[in-house]
């Protein structure tokens, strides 16, 4: 059960007095989810999700619940957050950084099927079109730099063949930059639990904590690299090329995005296998965070490695 702090309904009710919502009917702690406390809560006048943040700071919301805002107002399927008397997204309840937001009717699949891949690639390319007109700006806090120096502390602990596949790709990567490629905003995590599905209809991507600028293309290969992945470890051609389809009929790929697909997969497998690394080799103390196998990702990137044909 990830709640990791509780909330009382006498609080929670206290709190709801800075937002037009009337009053607390009912509070429902979330099961689901890895890094926050979330909670459903209905009030008079609807149903909401609320956030109480584990780990980010209040400062550091701005960007993020500024950037699910917009894309809601224009139409991508996504929370919209909830503005309170002085038009704050977010502050403090129960000691920690919380918001509210619009709750959607869906949940999250863990076997997808082509309708659903397709929807999500469109879904990603209508917020890819989106975020142009977004003001603000984030760096990739888990780009190449990051990746680099990460590894750079784990290859001691790693056994040496996995070490020299890791220094190996870092280098690959770093000799096949595609800066000139179309920038914008990306959702850099847009897995399968990360999106909740209506059957084949997108209720909503969430989790957009790690939403920043870079490359769109490699957007989708994180999206492809979870979405088309079989329990194998292999890709799924029929996945992955829905969710290409279903993201070309709102924004096709240039030729320049075509050539580079095949790297960009590699870079989407790489980013999860070292942020999986880190985590099982580096655990963060008061750890909240459950061990994702590392190896899933370490296979997928040997698979891309050694694949000569791909989708695009
Ligand atoms: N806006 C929403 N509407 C309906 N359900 C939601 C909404 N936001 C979150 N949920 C539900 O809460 C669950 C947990 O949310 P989420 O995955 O964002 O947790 P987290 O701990 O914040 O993030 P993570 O698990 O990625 O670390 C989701 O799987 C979903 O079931
Ligand atoms: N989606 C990530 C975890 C959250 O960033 C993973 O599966 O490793």
């Amino acid at each position: 059960m990830s709640v990791y702090t509780s909330v009382s309904n006498d609080d929670m009710q206290a709190w709801l007095q800075r937002y037009a919502l009337g009053e607390l009917v009912e509070l429902k702690g979330i099961a689901a989810g890895i890094t926050n406390t979330n909670y459903f809560v209905t009030t008079t006048h609807g149903r909401y999700v609320l956030t109480l943040f584990e780990v980010l700071q209040l400062a550091e919301l701005p960007y993020f619940l500024k950037l699910k805002s917009h894309l809601s107002r224009h139409g991508v399927a996504c929370p919209a957050p909830i503005a309170d008397h002085n038009d704050q997204f977010a502050s403090l309840l129960s000691g920690k950084p919380a918001c509210l937001v619009s709750c959607l009717h869906g949940s999250d699949v863990s076997a997808p099927n082509a309708a659903q891949c397709r929807a999500v690639g469109e879904m990603l390319a209508q917020m890819h079109l989106a975020g142009a007109t977004f003001p603000l700006r984030m760096d990739n806090p888990r780009g190449p730099a990051w990746w680099a120096h990460t590894a750079s502390t784990l290859y001691d602990a790693m056994p040496a063949a996995d070490a020299a596949m890791l220094r190996d790709e870092i280098a690959f990567q770093a000799s096949h930059r595609f800066d000139f490629l179309p920038h914008g905003v990306i959702h850099a995590d847009l897995f399968k639990d990360n999106v909740l599905m209506d059957g084949d209809r997108i209720a909503g991507f969430i989790d957009f904590y790690y939403a920043c600028n870079d490359i769109l293309l490699y957007d989708i290969a994180i999206a492809v690299n979870d979405w088309a992945r079989l329990p194998d470890g292999s890709i799924d051609d029929t996945l992955a090329s829905a969710l290409l389809a279903g993201y070309q009929t709102v924004r096709p790929l240039s030729t320049s995005e075509a050539d580079a697909w095949p790297v960009m997969l590699r870079a989407g497998a790489l980013r999860f296998w070292v942020s999986r690394l880190l985590d099982f080799y580096q655990p963060a103390s008061g750890e909240l965070t459950f061990t994702k196998d590392p190896g899933v990702f370490q296979q997928l990137l040997a698979a891309h490695r050694q694949r000569n044909s791909f989708w695009l």
